[in-house]
């Protein structure tokens, strides 16, 4: 399909003997925002690791900008480039500044110029309100702060896709608000594709284009973000919805 970036097809991910997903398939189109829910420990965080190579998968295919992905892990290196992916956890380096992270990628693993980079990055920095903090370490920075900064390591590798895993789940209620907007201002404004794992369902209704409702490591519903939150398809779906008071 035309301006595909992602496609996967019956996937199935195993934990030595258990299954923990299973036959998963979905695709993602440029653009696109597609949102995954469900209850803990479904597999949502499993299926986004697997889909930036973090996790192996016994079988099933993968297919980036239509071409399919042999998962070796110097392709998956390759793929990171792409696929850029912010975790709960920051995973800043502790002892490299702001600017350091943030240009670690582009200049040492892309070979970029540096000084092309440091100009985008300090205006992507800019853009999250960062800038007096290029020199500052993670350790002298907000929890939000620190999200940004992994925001914005993540799009200076310039991604064709971004990959969200709870990225607001370790943050103070007051800073939760901000990352949600760097977020919604990247799909609105930058049409930037991603997928997002969120527990937030006001902000998974506001910004999802297709909802993937897991459970048990199966997909129950694969609806798009208008209907589901109205109207889920599943009883499973809508007491989920219910439980999260929604
Ligand atoms: N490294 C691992 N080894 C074994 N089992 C794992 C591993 N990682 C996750 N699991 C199991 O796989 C299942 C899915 O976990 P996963 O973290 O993907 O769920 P989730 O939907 O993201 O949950 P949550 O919303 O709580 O983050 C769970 O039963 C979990 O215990």
């Amino acid at each position: 399909m035309e301006d595909e970036i992602l496609k996967v097809e019956h996937l199935n991910k195993f934990y030595d003997n258990w299954q923990a997903l299973h036959d998963i398939n979905f695709s993602l189109k440029k653009g696109e925002v597609l949102t995954l829910l469900g209850p803990s420990g479904s597999g949502k965080s499993t299926l986004l690791r697997t889909l930036n190579g973090l996790e192996d998968y016994k079988d099933g295919t993968i297919y980036f900008q239509e071409n399919k992905i042999d998962p070796t892990p110097k392709n998956w290196q390759l793929l990171r480039q792409k696929i850029g992916m912010v975790f709960q956890s920051y995973e800043l380096f502790p002892n490299l500044t702001v600017i350091e992270n943030v240009l670690l990628a582009p200049v040492k693993v892309q070979k970029r110029n540096e000084n092309e980079v440091r100009k985008e990055v300090e205006d992507l920095l800019a853009r999250v309100g960062l800038s007096y903090y290029l020199n500052a370490y993670p350790r002298e920075l907000s929890g939000g702060q620190k999200q940004r900064v992994a925001i914005v390591r993540a799009l200076a590798m310039k991604p064709e896709v971004m990959l969200l895993d709870e990225i607001t789940a370790s943050l103070d209620p007051e800073m939760v608000r901000g990352i949600e907007e760097i977020v919604e201002k990247l799909s609105k404004q930058d049409h930037m594709t991603m997928i997002i794992v969120t527990h937030q369902m006001n902000f998974a209704e506001r910004i999802a284009d297709e909802v993937l409702f897991l459970e048990n490591g199966k997909i129950l519903e694969d609806t798009p973000g208008a209907e589901f939150f109205k109207k889920p398809q599943t009883k499973r779906a809508k007491e989920f919805l219910e439980s999260m008071d929604f």
